[in-house]
């Protein structure tokens, strides 16, 4: 038994590369042994074919496998057309704004999304949209935001975040100069049922996203959506974002809190310029159907009961709700201000610009006084459920301190939220329609 060791000590010898000649000779001894019948050849042949054929099915599983996740609607020629198209700033030449940029926007049929798009597209900057069109609230009224974009020449590809074969081929395909990233998983109550969709959307699609950003060539600069749920069991109004942000209530803001560190780290070691806003319960037309103003607004107009929360020792429950249009005011702002990214092709040049702002309204109003509001505008006294706030995440109030962003971004909100729903109450009519026969609808406020 001690004779066999040496002998493989001596023919396998630690060191690398220094194999001995008697070793080779050894081997190609065992080799003449192996394949001295044809028996054993027969064999060996029978190995490799199998050994290939194995190989060659796991490739084949891998590839339809991935692209059972993320259907291939994407790529060809035409396609390629469409998003270069698409992409391209139409700013008259000699525009006091510049030469205009060329902005992938991810949740583009979403609701601020699609509002930046066209807001992006109306002042002449390039755009395309990425949306993977879930159906965490009614996917015909993304379609429906979708088509609107379309009619003003923005395409926007069905797609997840999280398939990064789809983000490297558009960076391909286009040098953007700016990432507006608003694709997540939204909502703070929904994330008790179904917590693995936000770490699926908010963290993981963020990385994904994040890692085609520091790869591209040019890097762009990320304009992101954080929350003002980051602030969580913050007591210190108004919110200012020197405030501690490590106290989170829900897994939604939890997701939000990581992204502001994930963003972070790829801003220190890749040079990614990142600019995280916080929005303060964005509303108004087509927003989003799980947000309370539009399903109190739904619940009335179909003469149902709608439930307000109320916090402890029956205090109301307040939000600093901030229009949409001072949203996507407060979003362009930032990418026309966002410093540039300093890495090439994965490797950081020098520092890039690392900023938080708070987008708020800095006035909160009670969620009994939106349904007030709500009840004026559309003449139907709201059958009210008042319950105390269940332990879900939610904070009881929320008030944006905005003075970062009026000093930096000219940031300045200008809709009060009885203009902001009544904007919003009038969409909603022209969108959804409307039984005057069951409800007289007061156009006195609109
Ligand atoms: O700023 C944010 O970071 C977040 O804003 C939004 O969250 P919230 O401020 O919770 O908005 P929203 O659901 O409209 O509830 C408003 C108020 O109505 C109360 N509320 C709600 C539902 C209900 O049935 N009854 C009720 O009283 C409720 O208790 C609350 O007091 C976004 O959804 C979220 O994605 C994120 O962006």
């Amino acid at each position: 038994m001690r004779v066999v060791v040496e002998e493989e000590e001596e023919e396998y010898p630690s060191t690398p590369g220094k194999v001995k000649v008697e070793r080779s000779a050894a081997m190609s001894r065992q080799l003449h042994r192996c394949f001295a019948s044809t028996g054993t050849l027969f064999l060996w042949a029978l190995f490799l074919v199998a050994t290939t054929a194995t190989y060659l099915s796991f490739r084949s599983f891998v590839d339809t496998s991935s692209s059972r996740y993320f259907p291939a609607s994407w790529g060809g020629l035409h396609w390629e057309r469409q998003i270069r198209a698409s992409a391209s700033p139409r700013r008259p030449p000699g525009s006091a704004e510049g030469a205009g940029l060329s902005v992938l926007v991810t949740g583009a049929a979403g609701f601020v999304g699609a509002h930046c798009s066209l807001a992006l597209r109306k002042r002449g900057d390039g755009v395309v949209g990425i949306d993977n069109f879930n159906s965490y609230y009614d996917p015909s009224l993304k379609k429906a935001r979708r088509a609107l974009l379309g009619s003003h020449g923005v395409f926007v590809v069905e797609g997840d975040i999280n398939d990064g074969r789809l983000l490297t081929k558009l960076f391909d395909v286009v040098p953007f100069t700016h990432v507006l990233h608003l694709a997540a998983q939204a909502g703070v109550r929904y994330a008790m049922e179904n917590p693995a969709s936000y770490v699926h959307s908010n963290i993981a699609g963020l990385v994904s996203l994040l890692e085609a950003c520091k790869d591209a060539d040019p890097q762009p600069a990320i304009v992101w959506a954080s929350s003002s749920s980051v602030y969580g069991l913050n007591d210190r109004v108004p919110f200012s974002e020197s405030h501690p942000t490590d106290q989170p209530a829900s897994l939604y803001a939890a997701t939000k809190k990581a992204g502001e560190e994930i963003t972070h780290t790829y801003n220190h070691i890749y040079g990614l310029s990142v600019t995280g806003l916080r929005f303060f319960t964005v509303y108004g037309p087509w927003g989003r159907p799980d947000m309370a103003y539009f399903s109190f607004t739904r619940n009335i107009l179909q003469g149902k009961p709608i439930t307000v929360y109320r916090g402890r020792d029956h205090v109301d429950l307040a939000r600093d709700f901030t229009y949409v249009d001072d949203i996507v005011r407060g979003c362009l702002a930032s990418l026309d201000t966002a410093g540039r990214s300093t890495g090439t092709g994965g490797k950081k040049r020098g520092p890039a610009p690392y900023r938080i702002f708070n987008l708020g309204n800095t006035s909160p109003v009670t969620v009994p006084t939106l349904v007030a509001i709500l009840e004026r505008y559309l003449r139907v006294n709201a059958m009210k459920h008042v319950v105390e706030m269940p332990g879900n995440g939610d904070v009881p109030f929320t008030h944006a301190n905005i003075s970062l962003a009026r000093e930096q971004l000219g940031y300045k909100p200008a809709t009060s939220l009885e203009m902001g729903l009544k904007k919003f109450v009038r969409w909603y009519l022209s969108y959804y329609g409307y039984n005057r026969g069951t409800h007289e609808f007061n156009d006195h406020y609109l």
